[in-house]
Order: structure tokens, then sequence, then C-alpha cells
């Protein structure tokens, strides 16, 4: 482990966050969770509104070394990269934000030219994720060697390497290149992890649950509205029955015993069935709002 300054106070959690393309995400479901960050834009050492804790911005993978190494205590990174450098981490939160797949990719003429397949000969694969690689090679029982790349992997086919791998998230990448995908390592998103010391530490663990608490909040309260709507009693039945909710929806007379107002958290990608179903059922007045954090 690196040498400490002994006059500084030693933070209670030394927490990672990553610079590039996983940044944005991250940072609003802090803002989000209601957890502030003041920093330059040159400056990697924002400071935090969480008591006790210390942070540094990193590159993805130097979140993964740090965090296998001990000098972090929690950091958020990418599977694909804890994945490659084989680090015992342990993953506390899976955020789902930044989705990619990390695919073998190859030039559409060289599989057009072999039956849509690779060429039964010796590869060169190009990549960022060596040890991936080499470990897909094996699964596949390819001959194949592989050539390190730092980035723009997809511009080596065809002259400097046979076919790639490399993570894809929306595959527009791969389409400028003109490359198809012929396998899938792995998926990945953006997850938080911690050194396993971390939770043995009371204090810690506490620290670091209670982040994740808020966090995951953040991260329910987006996949969910508020659905309140208005039924007559003699419909309230009928229109429970076609209502999610996460336990039980919250059910108020109105005024003048005209009816009742119900109330649910709804998953959001449910709504356009959910709100006509309501309107067949006897719903009226249907109000969806967004919400800020969900806490079961
Ligand atoms: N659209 C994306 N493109 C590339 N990596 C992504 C994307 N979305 C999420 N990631 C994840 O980000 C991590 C790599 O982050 P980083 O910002 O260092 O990428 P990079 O390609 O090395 O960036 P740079 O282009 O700045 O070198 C990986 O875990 C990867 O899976
Ligand atoms: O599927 P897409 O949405 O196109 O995104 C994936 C691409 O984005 C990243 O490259 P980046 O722009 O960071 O350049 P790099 O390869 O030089 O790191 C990644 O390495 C892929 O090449």
């Amino acid at each position: 482990m690196p040498a400490r300054d002994e006059t500084q106070e030693t933070p209670l959690l030394r927490l990672a966050l990553p610079k590039g393309h996983m940044k944005t995400a991250v940072f609003d479901l802090l803002a989000e969770a209601g957890i502030r960050l003041h920093h330059g834009s040159r400056n990697y050492r924002p400071k935090i509104s969480l008591e006790g804790v210390e942070v540094k911005l990193l590159k993805p993978q130097n979140i993964v070394e740090m965090l296998h190494l001990g000098s972090r205590d929690i950091g958020f990174a990418g599977a694909d990269w804890v994945a490659e450098l084989d680090a015992e981490l342990v993953e506390v939160l899976d955020t789902g934000l930044d989705p990619v797949r990390l695919v073998a990719a190859a030039p559409r003429e060289l599989l057009d030219a072999h039956d849509g397949g690779l060429p039964d000969r010796h590869l060169v694969i190009a990549s960022e994720y060596v040890r991936l690689t080499e470990q897909w090679i094996e699964d596949e029982g390819l001959d194949a060697s592989v050539v390190k790349s730092f980035g723009a992997t997809e511009v080596f086919p065809p002259e400097d390497a046979d076919c790639i791998v490399d993570n894809s998230a929306t595959g527009s990448t791969l389409e400028a290149n003109d490359l198809e995908v012929v396998g899938e390592l792995m998926t990945s998103s953006t997850r938080l992890y911690a050194h396993p010391d971390v939770l043995e530490d009371p204090d810690k663990k506490e620290a670091v649950d209670r982040l994740v608490m808020v966090l995951r909040s953040v991260l329910e309260a987006r996949a969910r509205v508020m659905v309140e709507v208005n039924v007559t009693a003699d419909r309230l039945d009928e229109l429970v029955d076609v209502l999610p909710c996460m336990r039980e929806p919250t059910i108020s007379p109105l005024h003048s015993q005209s009816g009742y107002a119900v109330k649910a958290a709804v998953p959001r990608d449910v709504l356009p069935t959910v709100i006509p179903e309501l309107k067949e059922h006897g719903g009226t007045d249907i109000v969806v709002t967004s919400l800020a954090q969900i806490v079961p």
C-alpha cells in the first residue's frame, strides 16, 4: 500500500469516481441522491457532501486496480475491467447505467468470404481486453494471438488484425467500421465495488450500506412513477386488480363519499398498458408524477 500522510485525518471511506464514459451518469446519480460534489474542471479531488468520505477521480481501469490493492475502499467501475483484471472485489451495487456488451467482431468482407464465419486459419485479434480475449480464444477453440490495443481498436482490421474484441454501446462504431459481431464475451455496466476488507469493518460497512441504500432508492424511483386515480366505490376492486404496485396501493375516501382516490408507485414501462386499463375499469382524473427516491 502506498505511503500515507499521517498528518492528514484518515477518512472513513476512500471513494473513487470514474473519469470518462461513466462519469456523467454516476455524477447525475449522486446529485439525484442529494450528494453534492464541488470541484473545478481539472481538479481530480472533488469535495463530497458526505462526512468522512474522501473522493478521487480516476480512470475506471485504475479504480479496479486501486480497489484491488486496497488503496481505495469503494469505487465505480465497469464489470468488464473487473473481469479483465481478475480483481477480487465485492460488487455492492449494479447501477445498470451505461450498459455495454463486450463483443468479438470481424470485417463483413472477411465473414462473407467464409460462409459468414471466421476463417479456419491463424487469426490476429486486436483488443484492450487481452485476458478476456485469450479466454475467449480458448473457449472457442480458435488458433489465434492477441495484439493489445490502447483505444481505436475498430481501426485495426483488416491490415493490422483479422478481428477485434471491444465494448459496444450503441453499435455505431462497429457499424461505421464495417464490423459485424461474431460473439459476445460478456455484458457490463457501471457498478459500485468495494475492497473485501471494507465490509469486515463495521463502521466502513455501515457507511457503504447507507450509500448503497440512497443510490438504490434513486435507481428504484427512476424506474417507477406515482399514479393517482379516482374511482367510484362499486368499481374500486376491479380497478385495484389492474394496478401493479410495490406492495398495496394507498386508498383514501374522497370528500362527500363520492368514491376513492387510489395511489400506487407503478413501473414506468407498464404505463402504456396500465393507463388505458385504468380508464376501462372506471378510473378517472388520472395523474402521473415522477418520483425522486424510493426506500422500501
Ligand atoms: N459508450 C461506451 N464506450 C466505451 N466504454 C464505455 C461506454 N459506456 C460505458 N463504458 C465503460 O467505461 C469503461 C471504460 O471507461 P473509459 O472512459 O476509460 O473508456 P475509454 O474508452 O478507455 O475512454 P477514453 O476514450 O477516454 O480512453 C469500461 O468499463 C466500459 O465498459
Ligand atoms: O457502440 P458505440 O456507442 O459506438 O460505443 C463504443 C465505442 O466507444 C468507445 O470508444 P471511444 O470513443 O472511447 O474511443 P477509444 O476506442 O479510443 O477508447 C469504445 O471503445 C467503443 O469503440
